[in-house]
């Protein structure tokens, strides 16, 4: 997930393909995923997932207490067995809890859509991650992603403000504040012109340095 800019200063096309409208996320069925789509649904298998329900000795080996917490609280163990840190404090949203309103772009291991958030009324970007197979080193990696987005708190790096899961999953989305537009889609548009300290910030910090001493 790159930085994204730009809430609603500019109106242009939305973003990336889809039109699959008003849906909810997905639903449990049979501890396996089923996304409404068009009227049909969609069952995805849940991959590896009995595989990975233990904690992998050759990864991060979380106590059990804080591991039997995180599944109380209901976090899956594909995900506390690999990733607990990155969950930590957290408990998950639930999948019904959004509306999907269109899908809007694609990642290399993600498919990012624009969804209404049904507790707050608010428009959130759901980022869906996907996984080689649940491998511990590819929910590792989402791990990383994840704990260093938690840490990051800056106007120019979009929020990450929670994930949605659930014990009988084996889907992940990362919940971001959703952004009208997105840096590459600006840059390439030609009514688009960036101001100079829009293009080198660091060049306005030190002007204003320079001007205060
Ligand atoms: N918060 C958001 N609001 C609006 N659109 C978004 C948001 N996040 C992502 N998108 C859209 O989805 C596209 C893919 O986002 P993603 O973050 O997955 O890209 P990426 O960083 O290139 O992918 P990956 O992390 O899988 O390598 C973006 O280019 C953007 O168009």
């Amino acid at each position: 997930m790159g930085c994204v800019i730009s809430r609603q200063a500019v109106t242009s096309e939305k973003k990336g393909s889809g039109g699959e409208s008003n849906r909810k996320v997905d639903e449990v069925d049979n501890g396996c995923e089923k996304e409404k789509i068009g009227g049909g649904d969609r069952v995805q298998q849940c991959r590896g997932e009995s595989r990975r329900s233990k904690a992998n000795p050759r990864l991060s080996n979380p106590p059990k207490h804080l591991l039997g917490e995180q599944v109380a609280a209901g976090w899956p163990p594909w995900l506390t067995a690999v990733c607990g840190e990155a969950l930590s404090g957290w408990i998950p949203r639930k999948a019904d809890s959004f509306e999907k309103i269109d899908k809007i772009g694609q990642g290399t291991y993600s498919n990012v859509y624009k969804a209404k958030d049904s507790l707050t009324g608010k428009i959130v970007a759901l980022k869906k991650v996907r996984f080689d197979n649940l491998e511990p080193e590819s929910v590792q990696f989402m791990a990383r992603e994840i704990l260093i987005l938690r840490r990051l708190d800056h106007p120019n790096v979009i929020k990450l403000h929670g994930l949605v899961t659930s014990r009988m999953t084996c889907s992940l989305y990362l919940v971001f504040d959703y952004m009208e537009h997105d840096l590459a889609g600006l840059a390439a548009s030609p009514e688009i012109r960036f101001t100079e300290p829009q293009v080198r910030p660091d060049k306005m910090l030190h002007e204003s340095v320079a001007i205060r001493t």
